[in-house]
């Protein structure tokens, strides 16, 4: 099912290799009137990869959602998405619209809407609200939706106002809202944060079966759900990338114990 949903290649996609980067920084300096958040941050995201980012409070992983999506300019630094894109002068409109999708840690559904009519404004993001909800979908379009509602488990719930959903469906309904974009790169921001374990456990599946047909960049807390997702780690302390590379490196990673997963 998920297969006629994330499979539209863009043109270029026959020229890529996973090895490939989907997102590139370098030298990225970010500076809150004279504290530096992120300090000559180089990251490097490839097509296809599951990267969780992790660090302890204050670490910058929100300042890098930040500026990847144009939330907030970096001082100095580039950031080229899809290997010729540069997105440093790009508006978090054009960002979104260029294949770049980002989910916020507390769910942003519009409550007094029903569950179908969420994802209705996500394919139309272009579009206000109402006119969007006049506007007729395309057969594709409704196909589209009734795959995402199958595959957030959501399909039973799509008539119901969303601000009576659980928080773990309101999530759910709210990665859809991403999906229904067919973003290439997804940002999730603790998308494990209050899911159930059998939510949590679910959500880790999804995003292993998203992998490869989408890039995904997860910051998260919960060392469990990352120990179950991620290919690769980055750790980030103080602005920095301290360690880079599989969950069991940077665990043994001396530095990272003392920073962030203590001893
Ligand atoms: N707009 C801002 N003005 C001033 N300082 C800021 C601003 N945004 C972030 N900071 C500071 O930058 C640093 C990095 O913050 P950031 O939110 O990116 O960290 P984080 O790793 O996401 O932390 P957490 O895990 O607590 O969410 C923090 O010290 C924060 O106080």
């Amino acid at each position: 099912m998920t297969d006629s949903l994330f499979t539209q290649p863009q043109l270029q996609d026959r020229y890529r290799e996973t090895t490939d980067p989907v997102l590139q920084l370098e030298k990225i300096n970010v500076t809150f009137d004279s504290f530096r958040a992120l300090t000559d941050l180089s990251l490097s995201i490839g097509v296809g990869e599951l990267r969780c980012v992790i660090g302890p409070n204050g670490a910058g992983k929100t300042t890098l959602m930040d500026i990847i999506t144009g939330k907030t300019r970096p001082d100095s630094g580039t950031i080229t998405y899809d290997q010729n894109i540069d997105l440093t002068g790009m508006s978090p409109v054009e960002i979104s619209r260029a294949g770049i999708g980002r989910k916020f840690q507390k769910p942003t559904v519009f409550e007094a809407l029903s569950v179908t009519e969420n994802l209705e404004i996500a394919l139309k993001m272009d579009k206000s609200v109402w006119t969007s909800l006049r506007a007729r979908l395309s057969g594709e379009q409704r196909d589209r939706i009734d795959e995402v509602l199958l595959l957030l488990r959501l399909t039973e719930h799509r008539q119901r106002p969303s601000g009576l959903l659980s928080h773990g469906q309101k999530q759910f309904l709210e990665i859809g809202m991403l999906l229904v974009q067919e973003p290439h790169l997804l940002l999730l921001d603790e998308p494990a944060a209050g899911l159930t374990d059998a939510e949590t456990e679910y959500i880790a599946e999804l995003f292993r079966t998203l992998a490869g047909k989408h890039s995904l960049m997860v910051v998260e807390h919960d060392m469990g759900f990352v120990e179950t997702i991620a290919d690769y780690v980055t750790v980030l302390h103080q602005g920095q990338v301290l360690a880079e590379g599989s969950l069991r490196e940077v665990q043994a990673n001396e530095q990272v114990i003392d920073v962030y997963l203590g001893r």
